[in-house]
């Protein structure tokens, strides 16, 4: 081979080589960085925790305003619905809704019961009732009833283990007391709130002390010994609600990804072909934006990039990122309207159906407004769980919050009233009621839940209601919401499970069908795994 062909062929070879090197960085440059973030060590207090999330963090704390007041910022009211509230949807033979929360958890399941609500007439003596004969129902109370009512509760039980020990004459004295109370359940019959375990406790007590003769002083000192004694439950540290939004950082894993990778890519390159225009709103659909909202996405990417072509990687972000958080409305009034009026304390009604999280959420809640320096009441109006009280209860505990429980079956109209009448005569700041998990398609329990919004308003205006809503259960969830709506009008929603789906668009489809803000979101079952809701970092959690 002579040399001119050598250098022929060794030319032709470094041409082909620059050639590829070229290609590749165009073509790496041309490509739009999809990068998965890497688990970034986010350091709380002197924690070091791991960040799955891309960043999900609300950019404050959460909110609160005073509910029938205008809340003096710029923040819209959310428009009507885009989907008109229709009748009551019976769903028979869909898949899915609510089936998977309607599984018990912890605890036997159990038919629904309807029970029979007082009409109006009723809780007009409930109301006279509950203020002026504080009832000794309080010692039908299971011992657990509540701190409130640990002094009637206590007698009982202080009187039954002594008395079995058989050490001293307090004993018997004491059995006396819980005798005297124990007639006087049977005995007396006060309508409406027959079943309320809590709220009368002191009235009671006074009878017990008459009845038997004894010092209060002697009694209550032996309670309080008794009390001492008890292993309750240690009160929760509550953290400042500004240093838990680091801990919320890493939640929203599984929600990330869906839209924001495939978007990307697709918007990244270049000219968008009818082909995949489809795939961007399959994307979407799939994420459970919503055919509406998925819609809306579109239009409004279309005629963006007809005026501002994509250059880039940042470009394709911002774009998406811009109308993404648009399509959420971020002028929506997200604060939560827990705030006292001048002589009635706010009342928050959790409303949802059964497992979506209603009395997690009301927990969380409820160590946010402690935090927050509120005094809270708890209503456990969930009566048709027989665990639903007793875990509220537990939350109580940890939080340092009342709570005005019935028994198991009880009237929840009632138990909600009567945590309402407590709070107004303990003057506290709000009352957060938690109702009972439902069907949707059981007709008379939604009724029910109507009538519950209705008795407590004879006592004090319900200022939020809110709707726990399971985001894993995605579109099946709005089905249920779509009920609820019709039944008690809703104020937000609480979208809790977002750390366990890889859907997080169902948030933009419930405030398009509901026309409701998402306020809350729940991002794990940790007690601090509760944020507000905002629409920009949720955004950037998606992307
Ligand atoms: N992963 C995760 N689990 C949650 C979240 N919120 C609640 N849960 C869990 O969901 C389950 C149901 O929560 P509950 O608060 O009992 O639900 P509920 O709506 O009160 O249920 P009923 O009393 O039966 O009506 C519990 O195991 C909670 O720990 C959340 O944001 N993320």
């Amino acid at each position: 081979m002579n040399t001119g062909i050598i250098i022929g062929i060794v030319i032709a070879v470094v041409v082909i080589l620059a050639l590829i090197v070229a290609g590749l960085v165009l073509a790496r440059r041309r490509r739009i960085s999809l990068h998965d973030d890497e688990q970034t060590q986010v350091v709380d207090g002197s924690k070091p925790q791991v960040d799955r999330s891309g960043g999900y963090k609300a950019s404050s704390g959460f909110s609160f305003s005073q509910g029938g007041a205008a809340s003096g910022t710029a923040v819209a009211e959310p428009p009507e619905p885009t989907v008109a509230p229709t009748e009551r949807t019976e769903v028979d033979g869909q898949p899915g809704v609510g089936d998977d929360a309607s599984v018990p958890r912890d605890s036997e399941r159990r038919g629904i019961t309807n029970v029979t609500l007082p009409d109006t007439a009723d809780v007009e003596t409930a109301d006279t009732a509950t203020t002026d004969v504080p009832t000794a129902d309080t010692g039908t109370t299971d011992s657990s009833a509540t701190a409130t009512a640990a002094p009637t509760a206590d007698a009982t039980e202080t009187a039954d283990t002594t008395a079995t020990a058989g050490t001293t004459d307090t004993a018997g004295t004491t059995e006396t007391a819980a005798t005297t109370a124990e007639s006087a359940l049977t005995s007396e019959s006060v309508p409406l709130d027959e079943d309320i375990d809590s709220s009368v406790t002191t009235p009671l007590f006074e009878e017990i002390v008459e009845s038997v003769g004894e010092s209060p002083d002697e009694i209550i000192e032996e309670i309080e010994d008794e009390e001492a004694a008890a292993t309750a439950p240690p009160r929760d540290e509550i953290e400042p609600t500004a240093g838990r939004l680091g801990r919320l950082r890493g939640r929203l894993s599984r929600s990330q990804g869906a839209i924001g990778k495939s978007m990307l890519g697709l918007l990244g390159a270049g000219d968008l072909d009818e082909e995949s225009w489809e795939e961007i709103e399959d994307t979407l659909v799939m994420a459970d934006l919503g055919s509406a909202t998925t819609e809306a996405v579109i239009e409004r990417l279309r005629t963006e990039l007809a005026t501002n072509p994509v250059r880039n990687a940042d470009d394709a972000r911002a774009l998406l990122r811009r109308v993404l958080v648009e399509q959420l409305h971020p002028e929506f009034d997200r604060s939560i309207r827990a705030l006292p009026h001048a002589d009635t304390p706010a009342v928050v009604l959790v409303v949802g159906v059964n497992g979506t999280g209603k009395t997690t959420t009301t927990g969380k809640l409820a160590r946010v407004l402690v935090a927050d320096g509120r005094r809270v009441l708890l209503g456990a109006a969930d009566t048709f769980r027989a665990a639903a009280a007793d875990q509220l209860q537990t939350w109580g505990e940890r939080v340092g919050a009342d709570i005005v429980r019935g028994k198991e079956q009880a009237d929840p109209a009632a138990v909600a009233f009567d945590a309402v009448a407590k709070g107004i005569d303990e003057g506290v700041d709000v009352v957060l009621i938690d109702t009972a998990g439902r069907l949707h398609t059981k007709t008379g329990l939604m009724d029910e839940l109507g009538k519950v919004k209705r008795v407590v308003e004879k006592k004090a205006p319900v200022d939020e209601v809110i709707l726990v809503l399971d985001a894993t259960v995605g579109q099946n969830g709005l089905t249920q919401a779509k009920v609820f709506a019709d039944v008690v009008d809703i104020t937000g929603v609480a979208l809790t499970k977002l750390d366990g789906t890889a859907k997080g668009g169902i948030v933009f489809n419930v405030q398009e069908v509901l026309g409701v803000p998402v306020k809350l979101v729940g991002l794990g079952e940790g007690a601090d795994d509760l944020a507000p809701f905002d629409p920009e970092a949720f955004i950037d959690a998606l992307l």
